[in-house]
């Protein structure tokens, strides 16, 4: 049962998604551009990515982070990639994406791996998350679209490291947290590499 408390939870998140989601659109594509190769460029020196079996990303919607180049040069070097496939209300499953010309259209209009050419992974086997979203904070703190798609499967990938690439902007001094909502472990921007919570990163900080 939904209480007074969550009621407000909603409503503080819902503002600063507005908010965040504004901010977002006003990023010029060519600013958008540039950000997203220096933030990948980052990500793919990371240890944890280097050492990482099986990488969850995500087919970018227009306004976010673009991940195509980088997601090209994973599946060129041989690396196993999974995206969220949608299932239902708040729920998703992690499936293979073998090649880019797997991508077909999916729920809301982001791709998603063809089924005919790609299995769902066990999200026990994702060694690490790149973890979309509107807003974040140093402490881990995340706020989504507001699907609750990754509160629900994060907890499900007990070995995964969850690695935010974000423009330096989605940080924000505090993100409103309720019980559900998953916390991240590490996070990228164009200018900054935050380890939240103490999680250990082998590169400097
Ligand atoms: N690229 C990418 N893929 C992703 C996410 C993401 O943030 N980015 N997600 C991160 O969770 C999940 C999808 N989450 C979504 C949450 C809300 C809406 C959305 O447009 N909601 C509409 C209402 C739609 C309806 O209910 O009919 C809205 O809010 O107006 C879309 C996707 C899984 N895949
Ligand atoms: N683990 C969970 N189990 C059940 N409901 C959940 C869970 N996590 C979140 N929810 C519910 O899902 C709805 C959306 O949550 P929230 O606004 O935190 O999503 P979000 O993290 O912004 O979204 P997303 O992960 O899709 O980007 C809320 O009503 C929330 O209570």
């Amino acid at each position: 049962m939904r209480c007074v408390a969550d009621e407000i939870l909603a409503e503080q998140k819902s503002i600063l998604r507005r908010e965040m989601l504004a901010r977002r659109r006003v990023f010029s594509a060519e600013e958008r551009k540039e950000a997203s190769r220096s933030i990948c460029a980052r990500v793919a020196q990371l240890s944890v990515l280097k050492a990482a079996q099986t990488i969850m990303l995500y087919a970018s919607m227009a306004e976010e982070i673009d991940l195509v180049p980088f997601m090209e040069k994973l599946l060129a070097d041989g690396r196993r990639i999974v995206l969220p496939e949608i299932t239902g209300r708040g729920t998703m499953e992690a499936r293979e994406l073998p090649s880019m010309d797997a991508l077909t259209d999916g729920v809301f209009g982001i791709a998603t791996p063809d089924p005919t050419r790609g299995s769902i992974v066990p999200p026990e086997e994702i060694d690490v998350i790149i973890v979309p979203g509107a807003a974040f904070s140093s402490d881990g703190g995340r706020l989504g679209l507001g699907g609750g798609y990754y509160d629900r499967f994060l907890p499900r990938a007990g070995n995964a490291v969850r690695v935010v690439l974000a423009f330096d902007f989605q940080i924000v001094p505090a993100v409103p947290m309720g019980v559900q909502d998953a916390r991240v472990d590490v996070i990228l921007t164009e200018r900054r590499m935050i380890s939240c919570n103490g999680y250990y990163l082998e590169e400097e900080v």
